[in-house]
């Protein structure tokens, strides 16, 4: 299995200068970015930013025009990335399961990374050890038995958050995690954030949002994109500033933190009727 992460004390990511060109078009430009372990970031932008972009480099899914990505060390375009993916827990929120396996199953199926178990093999004691501890810390023991096709999107996403983590990733990739989540679904999301980076410090993560509301409390470092360039990156205390999501957005937009979580506003709002 790949449980073992590969021995390097680094940066688990780190861009230099990178660009993205498709069918002549920057799609992301002069992106320099670090993340170490225990950082989690915001990718934050409007649509069409170029973060689902970002984020397919980060996961070593697409490559760079010109530029350097690390992922985990290792240079993109000189390593087997089949094998770097095994370390980065991907939560696609478009997972192509079909069949009527349980919450239980699901996440088991993160160890082996496929999509349906592999039935001719017995799960190993620490993977069943291990899916039970994720199915608590993501608020799934209720439902440990019910099945996929019977879940809500919320509980989907959850499922999904355990099973990316069953192989101990070193970076947990988010794209849009709450999207379509009515408020409790994304409250128990953002406390199962919280509570997963508690219990593993050393993990890092990479969540991408156009909506400041459904950042967790414990984001640390967040990016902000606009039109392929980076506005800002850094700590959330720096970056996460009326004047920056404002040009972010493109909008005067007011941004206040109330216990450690974001809301957004129009700066000025139009008297009615006129
Ligand atoms: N292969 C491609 N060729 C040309 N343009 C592309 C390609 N892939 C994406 N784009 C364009 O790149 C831009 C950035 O796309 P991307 O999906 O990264 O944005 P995003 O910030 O994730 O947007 P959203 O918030 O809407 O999901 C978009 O304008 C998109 O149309």
């Amino acid at each position: 299995m790949n449980s073992s992460a590969p021995d390097f004390a680094g940066p688990v990511l780190r861009t230099r200068d990178v660009d993205v060109v498709r069918d002549g078009r920057h799609l992301l430009r002069g992106i320099t970015l670090e993340i170490r372990p225990g950082e989690h970031w915001a990718l934050l932008g409007p649509n069409g930013a170029g973060k689902s972009t970002l984020l397919a480099l980060l996961g070593a899914v697409s490559h760079p025009t010109r530029g350097e990505v690390d992922v985990l060390g290792r240079r993109l375009g000189r390593v087997d990335v089949r094998e770097l993916r095994a370390h980065l827990g991907h939560v696609n929120p478009r997972h192509p399961l079909r069949s009527p396996l349980s919450v239980r199953e699901v996440v088991l199926t993160g160890y082996t990374n496929t999509i349906e178990p592999e039935f001719h093999r017995k799960p190993a004691p620490e993977a069943l050890e291990r899916a039970e501890q994720l199915i608590d810390t993501l608020g799934m023991r209720a439902m440990a038995e019910a099945a996929w096709t019977t879940l809500s999107q919320g509980e989907r996403g959850r499922a999904l958050i355990a099973r990316a983590l069953m192989p101990s990733p070193r970076l947990l990739l988010l794209d849009e995690p709450a999207t379509g989540l009515d408020l409790t679904a994304r409250e128990l999301l953002l406390d199962s954030l919280d509570l997963l980076r508690h219990q593993h410090p050393e993990l890092a993560s990479v969540l991408v949002t156009h909506h400041l509301e459904e950042l967790p409390e414990s984001t640390t470092h967040a990016l902000l994109l606009r039109g392929g360039e980076c506005v800002a990156a850094g700590p959330v205390d720096e970056v996460m500033a009326t004047e920056l999501i404002s040009e972010t957005f493109g909008h005067p937009i007011r941004i206040s933190r109330h216990e450690g979580r974001w809301t957004a506003r129009a700066a000025a709002r139009r008297t009615p009727g006129r």
